[in-house]
């Protein structure tokens, strides 16, 4: 007798397969989040439209919540949360199921194989991850970088006269003094990062090395990092069909960046840790990261990759951030003098001209932090974050939000609530002045959302604090006459394009106390030796 136990079987799990799946299908199209048609979205792919205002102006056609179908991820729609409240009541609400990262195999996979922190899905390994950096940077712990933030800042403004003078030699020291702030390598910018440098290497060999690596700026290592469209997980091919990246010879071609990127970082960070042991037995290492990590490696069965990797995530999720933030700071004080006039007067009524604002003064100057939230808010660094996914099903007012989505909150639009934000375009410190609604009070939007959050707000917000009282108190800072018009500069996020402006002494009281200060500094500084000035 035939036995047709076997193909009635296969065919009956065939038809049921593909029905459960039609069936899906049928569901996630009925009760999806609205948004625009693929081929609406085709046709607006033209043009210079970046991501972020794209996503807002569709969010004010189809919704706070919106999603975007392709026909390669069927299932696994991307998400898109525009408002604060969308944003709060998933990625933070329901923290437990929107906390993991998309996969993303050109990034994560092939060019970090699995050991960079941000990129981690949900699991055991992102737990641990968390916990070092919560141990490292949280708000108590990030406390203990002051000690390298207050010498570096004092040496930061010492730099500042120091260049005017040699810029400037017989003139006055009204003479212009231009800082770029896409000249990464200038001196004085490398002095503002090494803060953030520190806190997660707690040696490096030189300012040089940290930067370059033959010949190459970090800076411009960004494989995954920054999530404009080239880099969204399911932008390169190979996130598409990652049978690609398994096929020897294809994967040389579409995956040769991706290793070269991967393997610069590795020889970089690898070098780092090496210089962090050495640091350890010479007694001159601040705890960081690369502690906390290097301690517990044979406890996790950590590999070395892993070790590097891992605990570099505040050096690379830290330092072109709060420079960046700091760069829109400064603009914002170009655009609306006002501003300056009223931090100053603030300075000047808490401080006086005969210290310098310090970490002391944090409670007391309520307007500088006013200012560094509206600067947040008015110019987010990352305007879409980094791409959170859903782990499992899920229904959000009505709207079916499948396992497996990409879940994007796109920061630009949240900060521009006009609800909470009114006449969101201007730069108003008022705004965060004596507020009362908890969103306003405990403003951290633009570090993100939920479990994911940025371990590193606490740090950057210091090193913001420290940096913006500290140049605000010895100079006025104004536009170079018959320079390009800084409004031009505002890009609404990420980096503000190069900008030239004068910092102008207040006294030569305050500089000469400076100039004290830098070398009490300098010796501060000496404890973590081998540090080239
Ligand atoms: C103004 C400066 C900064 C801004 C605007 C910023 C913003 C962000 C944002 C939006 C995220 C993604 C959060 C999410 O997935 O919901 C993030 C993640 C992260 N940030 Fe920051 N950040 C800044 C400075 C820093 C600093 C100074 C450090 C470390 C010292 C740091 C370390 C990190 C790390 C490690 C992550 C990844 C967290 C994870 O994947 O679980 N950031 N940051």
């Amino acid at each position: 007798m035939i036995n047709f136990a076997l193909p009635v079987a296969i065919s009956l799990t065939a038809v049921l397969g593909g029905w459960g799946l039609l069936t899906r299908i049928a569901l996630l199209l009925k009760t999806l989040p609205p948004g625009p048609s693929l081929l609406t979205r085709i046709i607006e792919n033209r043009g210079n439209e970046p991501l972020a205002v794209k996503l807002k102006r569709w969010s004010q056609q189809y919704g706070d919540v919106i999603s975007l179908m392709d026909f390669v991820h069927i299932g696994k729609p991307t998400i898109v949360l525009s408002t604060p409240k969308a944003a709060v009541d998933l990625l933070e609400k329901r923290g437990n199921i929107y906390s993991s990262r998309p996969r993303n195999i050109f990034a994560a996979e092939v060019a970090y194989r699995g050991a960079k922190g941000t990129l981690l899905p949900m699991g055991t390994k992102l737990r641990r991850f968390r916990t070092t950096m919560s141990a490292t940077l949280s708000n108590i712990p990030s406390r203990k970088y002051r000690l390298l933030e207050d010498p570096e800042t004092k040496l930061m403004l010492r730099a500042y006269y120091k260049k005017q003078i040699q810029e400037n030699i017989g003139r006055t020291y009204k003479d212009p003094y231009t800082l770029s702030p896409s000249a990464q390598h200038s001196d004085n910018v490398l002095t503002t990062s090494r803060p953030a440098m520190w806190t997660s290497i707690p040696l490096w060999r030189s300012v040089t090395d940290v930067l370059c690596i033959d010949g190459k700026g970090l800076f411009t290592i960004r494989v995954s990092y920054y999530p404009d469209s080239r880099n969204l997980p399911g932008s390169r091919l190979v996130d598409h069909l990652p049978i690609l990246s398994r096929l020897p010879f294809i994967a040389q071609w579409l995956c040769r960046e991706a290793e070269e990127h991967g393997a610069i970082e590795e020889r970089f960070f690898r070098n780092c840790i090496d210089q962090a042991k050495l640091a350890d037995k010479s007694g001159t290492a601040l705890s960081g990261s690369s502690w906390h990590t290097l301690e517990r490696q044979e406890r996790f069965g950590y590999t070395d990759l892993d070790v590097a990797l891992l605990s570099s995530a505040p050096y690379t999720a830290g330092v072109t951030t709060t420079l960046g933030a700091c760069d829109a700071l400064l603009l914002a004080i170009l655009l609306y003098p006002s501003v300056m006039r009223r931090a100053q007067d603030e300075i000047d009524a808490v401080v006086g001209p005969d210290r310098l604002p310090d970490f002391q003064d944090f409670d007391t100057l309520k307007y500088i932090r006013a200012m560094i939230k509206e600067t947040l808010r008015w110019h987010p660094f990352l305007p879409l974050g980094i791409p959170h996914a859903a782990t499992e099903d899920d229904v959000y007012e009505g709207m079916f939000i499948p396992a497996g989505s990409t879940v994007i909150a796109n920061i630009y639009a949240i900060t521009r609530d006009t609800e909470l934000f009114p006449d969101p375009e201007e730069f108003k410190p008022e705004r965060f002045m004596d507020a009362t609604d908890p969103l306003l009070k405990n403003f951290n939007m633009s570090f993100g959302f939920g479990r994911r959050i940025c371990p590193g707000q606490y740090v950057a917000t210091d090193q913001l604090f420290i940096m913006i009282s500290r140049i605000l108190w010895a100079f006025d800072v104004r536009p170079l006459k018959g320079g390009p018009s800084p409004l031009a500069k505002h890009g609404n996020w990420g980096q503000v394009a190069s900008l030239s402006y004068e910092l102008i002494p207040r006294s030569d009281h305050i500089r000469s106390l400076v100039i004290d200060q830098a070398v009490i500094a300098e010796d501060d500084v000496k404890a973590w030796k081998n540090l080239s000035y």
